[in-house]
């Protein structure tokens, strides 16, 4: 099992400390919903725990991942993947997006060719393939977002508000993408300020608050929830200091 795990974290810009953490530990087979205000630091530890970030102390590390090749010089960068609210998306086609990281993929050339297939029609895109991903309404962009991680099938993958601004329709998409990967065992942090269907598949919940972060259960779904394939055997919770 494939894990991110941060021990003894502080994270400053200047002299404003956002947060402080012993130990936060993000696992496949985990499906969490990350909470907190406005400017608590949400994005920052979703940036860090993918390595986009670097903490102002202590180390952030993984385990169960494939050795790197040795020119990669950030260990962290590209295992859990960070899906940003705003996506960036390439100039090109939309099928031009979807297809762009089949390179770095392992997967044989005939399931990345069926997952990319399935993922236009799960995403609602198959009336867009053709068209510039820059001119996608803001819904779709995130729809495409959403689809590209789905054909990756990360084993970590972090959700910055992928429903904020969604229409109905859209969410029921982004809901059904997330349920595939996390009956595949994705592990997945998501930062959303609803509760939502989406945060209703999370098993616990992250907060920061006073600049500490703290885990509960998330119950109504545990009572209500089949587990995913992958056993969980991991601590269900963060010490935070
Ligand atoms: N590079 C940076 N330099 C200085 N301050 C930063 C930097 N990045 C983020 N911040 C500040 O850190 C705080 C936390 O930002 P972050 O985006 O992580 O919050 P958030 O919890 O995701 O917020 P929101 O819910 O509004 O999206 C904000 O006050 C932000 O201005």
């Amino acid at each position: 099992m494939v894990k991110v795990i941060a021990q003894n974290i502080e994270m400053r810009f200047g002299e404003r400390r956002l947060f402080a953490a012993e130990r936060v530990q993000l696992s496949q087979g985990q499906t969490i919903h990350l909470q907190g205000d406005n400017g608590s630091g949400k994005t920052t530890l979703m940036k860090m725990l993918a390595g986009l970030v670097a903490p102002s102390k202590g180390k952030i590390t993984t385990q169960g991942f494939a050795p790197l090749p040795w020119w990669r010089s950030n260990s962290l960068l590209g295992k859990a993947v960070y899906l940003h609210q705003h996506p960036y998306l390439f100039d090109g086609t939309v099928e031009y997006n979807l297809r762009y990281p089949h390179p770095f993929c392992t997967m044989s050339k005939q399931l990345i060719e069926q997952r990319t297939h399935d993922a236009i029609e799960k995403a609602g895109l198959s009336h867009l393939t053709k068209q510039a991903a820059s001119s996608l309404s803001g819904g779709e962009r995130q729809r495409l977002a959403i689809a590209r991680a789905w054909i990756m099938q990360p084993k970590l993958l972090m959700l910055d508000e992928p429903t904020s601004n969604m229409d109905t329709y859209s969410q029921e998409l982004v809901l059904a993408m997330v349920k595939d990967l996390q009956q595949l065992g994705t592990g997945m942090l998501v930062s959303s300020h609803q509760s939502c269907a989406l945060t209703g598949l999370c098993d616990q919940s992250w907060r920061i608050e006073n600049q500490t972060i703290s885990s509960s259960l998330n119950d109504e779904s545990c009572a209500t929830k089949t587990s995913p394939q992958t056993s969980l055997q991991e601590p269900r919770y963060v010490i935070a200091n």
